[in-house]
């Protein structure tokens, strides 16, 4: 495993994938690959969890088409260095801000979505310009196993490598340095991979879950809002990370959420909900029992059957659910909705601030003043109001979680800046010494009074102000130039008063021979003044 990422980290250091050109090669090659190999990756994603063709496509292919069409369509800009503003000390020199890859970047990827969730943070890191290694889920064994196989095919294979395997094979990986690592997944392992990573001090963007609420007011097309809550609750069988968890809502709103939800799964899925193609399966034997735990004593308003054999597991309703229960301590990950009543808004608000804080919120109701200050007075990962999920599907919005639903974020733009770092650049010339006599020692009252006028000053009239002060400028070395031709004596500058004593070093050769006659400055005061009144 170490000579690997010793290839990927030599491959980094050839500086091949830097380029814009090539950067732009591979994502294309990239596009190339989903679009050529589109029947094998519908297939794998079926496999590991159950999902039809058209699902797995929705779902995840097309989102990582759209990311691709707009990185390609934006990189060029992307990868340009952003001028900076100046201020007066820095007016003539160059000052940028230029993306630069991080280095080598691992990417942790979960198995829910397990062909999204490793491919959309490699096209970021990929774009920004690093080398990668990719670790899939290994729960999602056929998707890990194609990827193996297929991105060596289409990518350069000394700079990015899959390296396949469970929790032995992770743990390895992760005590090599990288130099940034990107892992979606459960809190818990999110905590060992920022251990891991804090010994070389590797920067983290962590991905996690948690229990997203729902809040459903009674101003509100209950109709409208149970069909979004049930495309997205019992998508993918509830493993969604941003699915919403649980409901909260007036008591008097239970009843007719669960006749809602009922009728809208029946229109979904149809009368037998194992027989639909479009209703997926717990990942594996271990989910499917702490799910089933999940149920014991609770209130089964709606679903509640499960198959063992198949992980099947019913889209369920319970309905009086105690804050305490076990439901509502940990991310269900299932289809399991519990609906938890409380008095109001208010007490809404009370109850998701007094847990962690989620990677979604969702609020439905007719009442936009009510959603903003929902909004306002709560934290999570991300937001949508009146529907579910759709926040992730807008690559414009940065997707990630806060507190412990994770660190940092990506999609599009926000991807590239996460696995670039941003390197402030200040091209200066090895002229107009004369100007920095203001911070070399000795230090004075007046160095500090010009410090301050050159660092603080503002000028409000933007393009004309720094017009003006460019002439001031000229109009200063040109008073400079004549005052070095005819050196001044000792009581000439003490005549300008002490404002005055901050002097120029001459610069150039013929110059330093008047260096013992230091050149006072123009008047502090009146300059300040002059400012003052022109900008
Ligand atoms: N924020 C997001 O985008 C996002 C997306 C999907 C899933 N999730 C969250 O992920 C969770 C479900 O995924 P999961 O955790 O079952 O995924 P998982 O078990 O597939 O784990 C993810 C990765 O962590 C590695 N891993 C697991 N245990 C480890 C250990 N002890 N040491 C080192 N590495 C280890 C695995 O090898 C895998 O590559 C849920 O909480 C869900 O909300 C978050
Ligand atoms: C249009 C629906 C897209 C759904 C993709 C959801 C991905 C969620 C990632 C977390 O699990």
């Amino acid at each position: 495993m170490e000579s690997r990422i010793q290839r990927v980290r030599d491959a980094f250091a050839s500086g091949r994938s830097r380029p814009l050109r090539f950067r732009l090669q591979q994502l294309e090659a990239l596009r190339r690959m989903v679009q050529e190999r589109e029947k094998d990756i519908l297939q794998a994603i079926g496999a590991d969890l159950c999902k039809s063709e058209f699902n797995a496509y929705s779902q995840e292919v097309i989102t990582i088409l759209g990311e691709l069409d707009l990185v390609l369509e934006n990189l060029s800009e992307w990868v340009t260095a952003t001028p900076a503003k100046k201020n007066l000390l820095t007016m003539l020199d160059e000052a940028y801000v230029q993306p630069e890859p991080l280095g080598v970047v691992l990417i942790i990827g979960a198995w829910n979505y397990p062909f999204v969730l490793t491919i959309q943070p490699l096209i970021g890191a990929i774009a920004a310009g690093n080398a990668v290694i990719i670790k899939p889920s290994e729960l999602s064994e056929k998707t890990a196993q194609l990827l193996a196989k297929l991105l060596p095919q289409y990518l350069d294979q000394e700079l990015y490598a899959v390296i396949n395997g469970g929790i032995p094979e992770t743990t390895e990986l992760l005590k090599q340095r990288f130099d940034h690592i990107l892992y979606t997944g459960n809190t818990a392992v999110g905590r060992i991979v920022m251990e891991a990573a804090a010994k070389h001090l590797t920067p983290v963007t962590l991905e996690l879950g948690g229990k997203s609420p729902c809040y459903i007011d009674t101003d509100c097309d209950l109709d409208v809002a149970c069909r979004r809550i049930t495309w997205g609750k019992y998508m993918n069988c509830g493993q969604t990370c941003i699915a919403p968890d649980y409901v909260l809502c007036e008591p008097s709103l239970q009843h007719q959420i669960v006749q809602k939800i009922k009728e809208t799964v029946k229109e979904f899925y149809g009368e037998n909900i194992k027989e639909s193609p479009d209703y997926e399966r717990i990942i594996n034997l271990r989910h499917f029992k702490r799910i089933l735990n999940l149920l014991e004593g609770q209130k089964i308003a709606f679903g509640g059957e499960t198959d063992e054999a198949t992980r099947y597991v019913a889209p369920t309703i319970l309905t009086d659910v105690d804050p305490e229960a076990r439901v509502m301590q940990e991310e269900i990950f299932g289809p399991i909705l519990p609906i938890v009543p409380v008095k109001d808004a208010d007490e809404a608000i009370k109850f998701i601030n007094s847990r962690e804080k989620p990677l979604a919120f969702y609020i439905f109701s007719h009442n936009d003043k009510l959603v903003r200050r929902m909004i306002n007075s709560t934290s999570s990962g991300g937001v949508t109001a009146n529907d579910v999920i759709m926040h992730f599907t807008l690559s414009s919005l940065p997707f990630g979680g806060v507190g412990s639903s994770g660190m940092g974020a990506y999609h599009g733009k926000y991807s590239f800046d996460t696995f670039s770092h941003q390197r402030p650049c200040l091209l200066k010339s090895l002229k107009r010494e004369g100007a920095n006599k203001l911070r070399y020692p000795p230090n004075s009252q007046s160095k500090v009074d010009w410090a301050k006028f050159f660092i603080l000053k503002r000028f409000n009239r933007g393009k004309l102000g720094l017009l003006l002060l460019a002439l001031l400028g000229i109009v200063a070395a040109v008073l400079l130039k004549l005052r070095l031709r005819c050196p001044v004596s000792s009581d000439d500058h003490r005549s300008h008063g002490p404002a005055l004593s901050l002097r120029v070093r001459p610069d150039t050769t013929e110059e330093r021979s008047y260096s013992n006659s230091w050149l006072p400055l123009p008047n502090y005061s009146s300059v300040k003044q002059l400012m003052n009144q022109s900008f």
